[in-house]
Order: C-alpha cells, then structure tokens, then sequence
C-alpha cells in the first residue's frame, strides 16, 4: 500500500509546484522518511512531549497531520484520562488515508484515544481550549504574512502550561552554514537512493511553495504570539523542532 517515492526519477519538461495530491499521499510515508533527517525521533518524541503536558481531560491538536504520524505517536504515549486528538489537514487525498491509518491503529490497539480527522484549512479553524497543539512541518507552506495570526490563535487557545510542539525546515543567516547543512540533506537524501535529478527537480518543485525560516525568525514570532520560553529540542541538518511554552 505504501509505494516507493519516484514521483521526480523521470526527467520532466516543466517541474510543476509541489501539491499534496493522490500520487504524493500513496508515497507519503517512503518520502518524508528518506527526505527529512531525523523524522522517526521527531514523531515518537512528538508523542512523548504530548505524554507530559497533555492533562486529563483535554484536546490535544495535530495541525497539518498528514497521514497521521504524529497522532499515532500521541496515542502511544498520552496517558491522562478523558484526552481526545483532532487532527486536521486540507488535502482530501491526505485526510482519507489518515483516516484509513488510524482505523487500522485502533484494530491493532486497544483503548487508544479517540481521534476525529477533519478535512479543513487551518487558517479557517476555531480551535477549541486544548494542552498540546502539533504543527509538524506544516508552518513552512503557510503564506509567510499568515503565520504569525496562525501562531496568535494556537497561543490563545492553549490552556495555561499548554504547549506547542513546531517542527520546520531551517533557513540559515550565515551563509556558510546555509550551503553546508543543505549540502548535508542533499548526502542524507544521495544515501536514502534518491539520484540528483530527484534532488534537483523536487528543490524546483518545493521552492515557490516551502519557504522555510530562520531559528531567530521562530523564536521572534513565538514570543510575539505570547509564547513565555522557546525551547528548541531537536536539530538534524537543516531541520528542527521546538517546544513553546505557554
Ligand atoms: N492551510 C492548511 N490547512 C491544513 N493543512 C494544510 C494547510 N497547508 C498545508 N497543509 C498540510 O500540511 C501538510 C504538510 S506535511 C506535514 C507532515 C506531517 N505533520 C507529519 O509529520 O507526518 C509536510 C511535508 O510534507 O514536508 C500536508 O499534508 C498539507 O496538506
Ligand atoms: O524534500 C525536501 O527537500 C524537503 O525539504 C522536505 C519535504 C518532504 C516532503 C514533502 C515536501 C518537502
């Protein structure tokens, strides 16, 4: 069910925007695997924060989820009673296999908590009082303008001693250390069987839609959301994640 990724091994006349559409959901989880250094900690670790800050009783919310990787971890680790996971994404494709993932979760697992999975753009939603918002890798394809009203809400959503676990690509002010750690996640996808014509055509595809930020960007934008402490716990390459406190 889960194909190999080779949407860009064949040469094409025009490399058009990258979108999460049907080809790119059935090989979701071969791409991101072999494209984003350190992504198996960053989920299972996503559930292990989620385990310490979720209290009993709340909503917690993966925002941006994909397939579900995420909200799987989440229902690994949280132990608090009476939680229940809303994870949320705008692209159907996405949103019906999640669902599919979850289901096939909860036939393997029992007493795992209840998720719902809502087809909806994240810019639109009314989040609801929650412990733990998850913007994995999600913030980098929001319009530059829009992300700081995004980040307010979440802020304003979450329930004192709430937190915001935000994993993203990095852009870097230095330049020595921009080419460095890109020519480093070029090695890491070299070593995962992606060729350089993969390479090259997926950094064409992505390069109008993904536009990553600086750590110092982050941190500004976190603090003028409200955020009290920025805690970056997770750098591998160009990719990172941080905890916001509220
Ligand atoms: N406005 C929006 N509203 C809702 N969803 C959106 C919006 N914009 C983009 N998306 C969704 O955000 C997801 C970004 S992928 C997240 C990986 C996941 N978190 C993971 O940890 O596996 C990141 C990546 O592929 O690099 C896609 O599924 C989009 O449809
Ligand atoms: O592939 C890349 O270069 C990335 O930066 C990560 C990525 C992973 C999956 C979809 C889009 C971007």
């Amino acid at each position: 069910m889960i194909d190999k990724d080779r949407i860009y091994a064949e040469p094409q006349t025009q490399v058009s925007d990258f979108v999460f559409d049907e080809q790119v959901a059935r090989v979701f989880p071969d791409m991101i695997k072999r494209s984003v250094p350190g992504y198996p900690t960053v989920m299972e670790s996503t559930g292990l924060i989620a385990g310490q800050y979720a209290t009993p009783g709340s909503l917690i919310y993966d925002l941006g989820c994909s397939l579900g990787a995420a909200t799987q971890a989440i229902r690994r680790h949280v132990r608090a009673d009476g939680c229940r996971v809303i994870a949320v994404d705008n692209a159907s494709a996405m949103v019906e296999r999640c669902r599919e993932y979850l289901s096939a979760q909860d036939a393997m697992i029992e007493e795992l908590l209840p998720v719902e999975v809502l087809q909806a753009d994240i810019l639109a939603l009314r989040l609801q009082p929650c412990s733990v918002v998850v913007l994995n890798f999600t913030l980098q394809f929001i319009a530059p303008e829009l992300r700081l009203g995004l980040l307010r809400q979440i802020y304003e959503s979450l329930l004192p001693g709430g937190v915001l676990i935000l994993s993203e690509k990095l852009e870097f002010a230095d330049s020595f250390t921009g080419s460095e750690l890109q020519r480093l996640h070029y090695a890491f996808k070299r070593a995962n069987g992606y060729s350089e014509l993969e390479i090259a055509q997926k950094r064409t595809a992505i390069e109008r839609v993904m536009l990553p930020d600086t750590l110092d960007t982050h941190r500004l934008r976190l603090q003028d959301a409200g955020f009290a402490q920025v805690v970056p716990w997770f750098q591998c390459f160009n990719f990172c994640s941080l905890i916001g406190f509220k």
